[in-house]
């Protein structure tokens, strides 16, 4: 994963510091950064420069696809990157909108599948794109936007990987995602396996061969608490050859990822990584 190290490399010629007043820390920071990712021999975009827990990051990415809206929920599916947003920040805990512990508010997956129109109607953008997809349809709308500015106040995060565009050339299934902040060190290898399993996973509900997957960043940054890791431990080391995902086939459509799919559905094989790095999270 060449490309990630270029751009943590990049941030660290080039990056400017700007002081983040949600977190209270100073960000190194560039605008605009491209990421391409083949998905279709089956080959998962994760880092290999450090252990990334890639099962977690596909949880993720699969409760946003069901709709969750409690930090609960993806805990359940063994996923704890929702906890701190969801119970620590105190800007969410003062938030009249919030109905109780673990209540993540209205983002991600809520806006996927349950966004409100105004008068009040539930619009289920995945499941309209499936259908599309399955039917060999892309109408050039084939998108799920995860951000709604009329709601962002009723949520404890706004979408940082916002909205995913998928788009068919024959059989051959494409995706975009555009990501409007970007913690490099944390999030981002979160982010580029959630790039490649979506359009994998899409693929093989819809029937469709997985092609290629744009990855499309705007704000990357490194906290000032992570930049000597970064360069010091995780720039230093060469990346390995990618893996390949296998995913169970028997999954077969959106109500087999809503009702029945695990992370044991999932198997990374010939995974090989530096060891773990432990980074600061900022709340
Ligand atoms: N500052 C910040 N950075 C993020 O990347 C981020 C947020 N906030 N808030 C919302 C989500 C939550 N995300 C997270 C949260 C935690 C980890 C994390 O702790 N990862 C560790 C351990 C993973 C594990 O043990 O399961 C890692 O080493 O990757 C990663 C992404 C990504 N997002
Ligand atoms: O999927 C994700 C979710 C979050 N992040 C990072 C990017 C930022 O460091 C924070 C969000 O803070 P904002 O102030 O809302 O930009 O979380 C990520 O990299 N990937």
């Amino acid at each position: 994963m060449q490309a990630y190290l270029d751009l943590c490399r990049r941030v660290i010629d080039e990056g400017v510091w700007v002081k983040n007043t949600r977190t209270g820390k100073r960000c190194l920071t560039v605008i605009n950064a491209d990421f391409e990712y083949d998905v279709s021999d089956g080959s998962l975009p994760v880092l290999t420069t450090k252990k990334l827990f890639w099962k977690p990051a596909i949880a993720e990415m699969l409760g946003y696809l069901r709709g969750y809206q409690s930090a609960a929920q993806f805990r359940a599916l063994g996923c704890n990157t929702w906890n701190a947003n969801a119970n620590d920040n105190a800007g969410w805990l003062a938030n009249p909108f919030r109905v109780g512990e673990d209540d993540m508010g209205r983002c991600y997956g809520v806006q996927g599948r349950r966004w409100r129109n105004p008068e009040g109607k539930e619009i289920d953008q995945l499941r309209k794109i499936v259908d599309n997809l399955s039917r060999g349809i892309d109408d050039r709308r084939e998108v799920m936007t995860f951000y709604n500015p009329g709601e962002i106040d009723r949520a404890c995060l706004a979408a940082c990987m916002h909205t995913h565009t998928f788009s068919l050339l024959g059989d051959a299934l494409y995706l975009t995602s555009y990501q409007r902040s970007d913690d490099l060190p944390l999030g981002h290898g979160f982010n580029q396996v959630q790039v490649g399993w979506l359009l994998m996973i899409m693929a093989q509900i819809t029937g469709k061969k997985p092609a290629k997957a744009f990855h499309k960043i705007v704000n990357a940054h490194i906290y000032e608490d992570q930049l000597d890791q970064v360069k010091n431990i995780q720039l230093k080391r060469d990346p390995y050859p990618l893996p390949k995902l296998k995913i169970n086939p028997d999954i077969k459509s959106l109500s087999d990822l809503e009702n029945w799919v695990t992370l044991d559905d999932f198997e990374l094989q010939g995974y090989r990584h530096h060891p773990a790095i432990q980074y600061p999270f900022s709340v």
